[in-house]
């Protein structure tokens, strides 16, 4: 389902040198004897997921579709982006489907949460907070002002009716908080972390209430799962882009621009960027994860790409199948000059324009590209894409002996904001 190309990749070394290091971390991860492992639980959750609660979520969004016109989805990180990125992907950006999805509790932008809360006045709501921790302080601030307006709006009771929360299982702020409340909750297993969790309640119950079919995305990690299951790297493209990145990285390729020419898959990179920042970027390590949406930040970006500092490779996100498309029409004047496009699909133009800029960025640039190529936009593809990522991640990142599991260096910035606000 995924193809993998590195023939435009400038590899200067073999694949089969790293062999027996990609055995072993291999071992490592399927055996749960590497670093992190106690957040390895993602690894066989497409097969061993809580089926009793994925009833349960889907049950809850169908609720959630018929009561509301507005779903609020709180929560940052993790916590929110796998969601997004799949909505955004399948759904497009103006699907027209009812409810609208929002997403709250990622900023302090009081602009932004003054804005929402006054946006929702007038209409009927539900709201998932998400939290493994519990304490995230930009969700648990918007939770606050949002459960607030819910309550004012609906009665403490009505309002606990339309109020979901994910969080851990048995600990934390707003597990003993939806327990008192009488929230329905969702649980995130104890060892899958939050970049992770897309394909736990996390992300399953906002990407259910979007209408999307939540057992095609565990069934694209399914397949995934099955086509990735060796560690023979001419079998598997998953290890062999991990490789491929630590090949590049030993050229000086320090920061990796994750790069697709689909709109409504920006979010899907946001998403990619947590995932691979926070795993790798550890003691001084690690490739700097960046995105482009192209043809768009072409007329922004693409000169830095093709002419600028050689510090990055590209990895290109190709989708075989638009979602949707469209004949470009003829005009009788043409008096803007375009009728050489006449007849053409709008998705033939998109491809050209992305093997023209391959050759740019290849040919002249001598810019190393990977291609990645997807079927299409599906949740399915998305499921199997997650999969993808969530392997080549673990290993590049063990293949650099550090732990993709966890994230030490974000609560540098936590602690001292807690001592500017006052924090106990
Ligand atoms: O789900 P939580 O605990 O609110 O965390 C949200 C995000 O914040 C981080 O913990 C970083 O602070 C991420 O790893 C995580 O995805």
């Amino acid at each position: 389902m995924i193809k993998l190309e590195t023939k435009n990749a400038f590899l200067n070394e073999n694949f089969a040198d790293y062999q027996d290091s990609v055995t072993h971390c291999h071992e490592l991860l399927m055996t749960k004897k590497g670093k992190g492992n106690d957040y390895t639980g993602w690894v066989e959750w497409p097969f061993d997921y809580d089926k009793e609660e994925f009833a349960r979520i889907l049950d809850a969004a169908e609720r959630i579709r018929n009561n509301c016109d507005v779903f609020l989805v709180c929560g940052i990180g993790g916590s929110y982006l796998g969601a997004r990125a799949v909505i955004e992907m399948v759904n497009g950006l103006y699907a027209q489907k009812k409810p609208e999805i929002i997403f709250i509790g990622n900023t302090f932008s009081s602009t932004y949460i003054a804005q929402v809360l006054d946006y929702i006045k007038n209409k009927e709501v539900c709201l998932n907070v998400i939290s493994k921790s519990g304490t995230t302080t930009e969700t648990a601030l918007a939770f606050r002002l949002f459960k607030q307006a819910l309550e004012a709006k609906y009665g403490v009771e009505e309002a606990a009716k339309r109020i979901f929360a994910t969080t851990d299982r048995n600990r934390g702020t707003l597990k003993s908080l939806a327990d008192k409340a009488g929230y329905e909750e969702f649980a995130i297993p104890d060892d899958i972390g939050g970049r992770f969790s897309v394909i736990t309640a996390v992300g399953l119950l906002p990407i259910a209430v979007a209408g999307i079919d939540i057992n095609a995305l565990l069934e694209g990690c399914r397949k995934a799962y099955k086509d990735l299951d060796t560690a023979d790297l001419d079998k598997n493209p998953a290890y062999r882009y991990a490789v491929a990145r630590r090949m590049l990285q030993n050229q000086g390729k320090n920061a990796e621009m994750l790069v697709s020419y689909e709109t409504q898959m920006s979010m899907v990179a946001e998403w990619w960027k947590q995932l691979f920042g926070e795993s790798e970027g550890k003691n001084g390590k690690g490739i700097l994860p960046c995105s482009v949406n192209f043809s768009t930040d072409l007329h922004s970006m693409g000169q830095f790409i093709q002419d600028g500092n050689k510090v990055l490779f590209e990895t290109l996100i190709k989708v075989e199948k638009p979602t949707l498309d469209l004949t470009f029409p003829a005009d009788e004047e043409n008096l803007d000059g375009m009728n050489y496009l006449a007849g053409k699909s709008v998705d033939w133009v998109n491809k050209m324009a992305c093997q023209g800029t391959l050759e740019a960025h290849v040919e002249t640039g001598h810019v190393p590209n990977i291609e990645i190529t997807i079927p299409d936009m599906s949740v399915e593809s998305f499921g199997y894409m997650a999969y993808f990522f969530f392997r080549a991640i673990a290993m590049t990142t063990y293949l650099i002996d550090e732990n993709p599991f966890d994230q030490p260096g974000v609560e540098v910035y936590k602690k001292n904001m807690f001592r500017l606000l006052g924090k106990n």
